[in-house]
């Protein structure tokens, strides 16, 4: 179909859905504009939309990423690596609300599944439910806009505001090279999930998360040791619920947890991390160490990588998680030099770099980022030049089709 972009002419009243035009309507309205009435499924109000809408010759080509965390455990940090494996930086929308989640640069766009709470912070508060809840959240928004982002439809997308716990009025998003939806739930609706051309999930273990939150919250927040434990058990039989299980659907997993190296640590300092990539994805060939399908255990520190106590551990072997046929990578321990990195890049295989050294050059560039002397940074960074290559592999693809074969 023509590739459209439709805009709003008219701000929404805060408790009502936005829609935006079907497929066949847009088929139909070409350089018009058009009003439709939408009831919010609630009942509780009926708003007047408003839109131009602009349609081009062409097909659209966006390609849907997922990242599925919870709250605290790398998300930002991660999709930093990955707009940095695409050049340029990422900014929030010009001239827009300075507290959108959304981050934008030349091909990306990172939208936060926030935006789809449909119960403000007093709402949660007021029905007893959590943000992981999925009442606390409309799917049919987040998959209609998603959707209508994929057929290259520019949507207004709510906001939640962080700050004020509100719902803020909706900005414009126009379809991105690239949509990378990231937060709570994007595996948990069935129709989201088909919408995804590759998925990632990060699985911090309960250990780990808590240092991490410990030390977020109580340096940057301000928050109490209390309040921090509290908010961790309250949010984890819903956790347990609705977002853990999204992994077993992911293409890749970076699971974290405590070393092996040290026995009975409970420092949490030193990461064990397995990067668990599914066999059989299109576009996606996994990254193997020494020789593919093999097992593999290899200690890499000697003459060419300095390690200080307790070193470095690699694994390499096929597995199968939740009945998903998948190689893992794996690597306990952490870098003392960066720059040494290059002697562990040069033995993995199918990292989908465009020169010799990439993945260590990303690594030295973004050297301040949390994670960058262990397997956390090591993985992100070559997930995100998987994801290029995804891209890359994607757009060629349908550069290829006949057009004939396209409608
Ligand atoms: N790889 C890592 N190694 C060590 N600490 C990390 C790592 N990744 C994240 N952290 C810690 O966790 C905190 C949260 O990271 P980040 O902001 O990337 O997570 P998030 O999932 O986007 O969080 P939120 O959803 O709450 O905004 C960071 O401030 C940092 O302290
Ligand atoms: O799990 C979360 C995702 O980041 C947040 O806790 C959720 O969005 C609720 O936000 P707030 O902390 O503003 O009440």
């Amino acid at each position: 179909m023509a590739a459209c972009t439709v805009y709003s002419t008219q701000s929404l009243s805060t408790n009502c859905s936005i829609s935006t035009p079907s497929k066949t309507q847009l088929s139909f309205f070409h350089q018009k504009q058009v009003v439709f009435w939408r009831n919010s499924k609630k009942g509780s109000c009926s708003s007047r939309r408003s839109y131009v809408i602009t349609c081009a010759a062409g097909d659209s080509q966006t390609v849907v990423i997922g990242l599925a965390a919870d709250s605290g455990c790398g998300k930002s940090t991660f999709m930093r690596r990955l707009t940095s494996v695409f050049g340029g930086a990422a900014e929030p929308p010009k001239g827009g609300n300075p507290d959108s989640n959304t981050l934008i640069s030349d091909t990306t766009t990172v939208i936060c599944l926030d935006d789809y709470h449909s119960l403000d912070r007093t709402g949660r508060k007021e029905k007893g439910v959590t943000a992981l809840d999925p009442r606390a959240n409309d799917f049919d928004l987040m998959y209609e806009q998603v959707k209508a982002l994929k057929d290259g439809i520019a949507v207004e997308k709510p906001i939640y505001n962080h700050v004020t716990g509100l719902l803020d009025p909706p900005e414009l998003i126009k379809p991105p090279k690239i949509l990378v939806i990231e937060g709570l739930h994007p595996m948990f609706d069935s129709r989201v999930r088909d919408l995804l051309d590759f998925s990632i999930y990060l699985d911090i273990s309960n250990e780990v998360k808590f240092a991490w939150k410990i030390q977020r919250d109580m340096a940057e927040r301000g928050h109490s040791l209390e309040s921090i434990k509290a908010s961790i058990e309250a949010r984890k039989p819903d956790f347990e619920a609705y977002i853990d299980p999204q992994k077993q659907y992911a293409d890749a997993v970076i699971e974290v947890l405590p070393t092996q190296l040290i026995p009975d640590d409970n420092e949490g300092k030193i990461l064990r991390v397995r990067l668990i990539q599914k066999e059989g994805v299109k576009y996606f060939s996994p990254v193997y160490l020494f020789d593919d399908g093999s097992t593999i255990s290899w200690i890499p520190c000697g003459r060419k990588l300095t390690c200080s106590y307790p070193g470095i551990k690699f694994f390499y072997g096929p597995e199968t998680y939740y009945g998903n046929e998948v190689s893992v990578v794996e690597m306990d321990g952490q870098f003392d030099r960066l720059d040494e990195l290059i002697y562990v890049e040069s033995h993995l295989s199918n990292l989908s770099t465009k020169f010799y050294g990439e993945v260590t050059q990303q690594m030295l560039k973004h050297a301040d980022f949390p994670g960058s002397n262990n397997g956390t940074g090591l993985f992100q960074t070559i997930v995100g030049l998987k994801i290029r290559d995804l891209y890359e592999q994607l757009i060629a693809s349908k550069a290829e089709t006949p057009v004939a074969a396209k409608a």
